[in-house]
């Protein structure tokens, strides 16, 4: 969507979603350190918008700003929030919204139930509706039969559903989730991936922090991978993945003799003496693969394993950043790993754009 069609009012353009969230030039420093050199996030309402980067990229600097927690920098331009200006309305901005964050608002001394029912008081709630609702989201977040436990039994998956129940106590219709699943088991991180979908089908707008590619890739609409304090690249996931060339056939050999014809027939690029495996680049249609086939054929080999990789957002990531290649990680679907894949600490900028 051009940013032409974005207004920071909160306002549709031209048919476009209005924006839930709009920022430009968002800027932070911390004494000398710089952490968001300017950045632009122009989120429609009823989208998730993921922020993907690194420890110490600016995810959680970026969602204390929107969420009114701590001042951009002077500087910054509008910064908008369920169509109210930072700037001048914060207080209305706190009510348009929820927050889960890194650290839990989770009190273990208490039960879930109970704190519920604070967050229900804190909403100014009369008791029955602040019941009502707490019985409802402890339901609907499959918490009812350690809703008179004390929270402090709770594992991290369930403290984290109570966490983002409470957030709920409100109705936000934009909420930010900084790293919703770090931390979690597999099991959780598919358990809260389905809650985040239940809150979009909501027409809630999310907000997301995350350090895995995978998740990013399963719940965004949008994501844009924060860089030394500036986006490198926003898009989907299918645009982001379009601008690496990351697809390639991987074929394994276990007679050395076979690998080594293979290379010659192949043109010798690729090649791991190693692993006896060879590895040719490939957008993975069907006719590049047909004819990489028809190459061995016409020499009589046969690869002993083939495996196509198309590009996936660790592609994408390591692009950006210049650190090498993310090979090996999204054998066939290219959609990642199952466990999510975690951004390495360490990264130099490139800048693709
Ligand atoms: N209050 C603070 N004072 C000084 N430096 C800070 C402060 N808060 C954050 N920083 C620094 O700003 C940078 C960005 O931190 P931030 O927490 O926004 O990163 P992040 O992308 O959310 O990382 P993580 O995934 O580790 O949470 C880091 O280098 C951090 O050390």
């Amino acid at each position: 969507m051009p940013s032409s069609a974005m207004p920071a009012t909160g306002r549709p353009v031209d048919g476009h979603a209005p924006l839930a969230i709009s920022a430009t030039r968002l800027r932070k420093s911390y004494g000398d350190k710089l952490v968001l050199d300017g950045i632009d996030l122009h989120i429609p309402a009823g989208s998730v918008f993921a922020l993907l980067g690194p420890n110490g990229a600016g995810k959680t600097t970026a969602v204390k700003i929107l969420s009114t927690l701590i001042a951009a920098d002077p500087g910054s331009g509008a910064l908008h929030v369920g169509g109210h200006d930072l700037a001048v309305d914060p207080q209305a901005v706190r009510a348009a919204i929820g927050v889960t964050g890194q650290f839990s608002a989770v009190d273990n001394l208490i039960t879930g139930e109970e704190n519920m029912l604070l967050m229900a008081d804190l909403h100014h709630l009369p008791r029955r509706e602040g019941r009502r609702v707490a019985a409802e989201l402890l339901e609907r977040f499959d918490l009812v039969e350690a809703a008179s436990k004390p929270a402090s039994t709770y594992s991290g998956g369930m403290k984290r559903r109570l966490d983002i129940a409470m957030t709920l106590v409100g109705n936000p219709r934009i909420i930010f989730l900084d790293e919703p699943t770090t931390g979690l088991d597999p099991r959780s991180r598919h358990n809260m991936w389905a809650i985040i979908r239940g809150l979009v089908a909501d027409g809630v707008t999310v907000l997301l922090t995350t350090q895995y590619l995978e998740e990013a890739d399963e719940l965004a609409d949008r994501i844009a991978v924060l860089s030394d304090g500036r986006i490198a690249a926003e898009g989907s996931a299918e645009e982001l993945k379009r601008i690496v060339p990351g697809g390639h056939i991987r074929l394994r050999f276990t007679d050395p003799a076979a690998y080594r014809h293979a290379a010659l027939a192949l043109g010798e690029f690729g090649r791991h003496d190693e692993s006896l495996s060879l590895q040719a680049p490939c957008d993975g249609s069907q006719r590049e693969l047909r004819s990489l086939l028809d190459q061995l054929d016409a020499v009589g080999i046969e690869a002993d394993e083939l495996t196509v990789h198309t590009p996936d957002l660790d592609d994408v990531f390591f692009a950006l950043t210049g650190t090498g290649t993310g090979t090996g990680t999204g054998t066939g679907s290219g959609t990642g790993t199952g466990t999510g894949t975690r951004l390495p600490d360490q990264q130099t900028k490139e800048t693709v754009r």
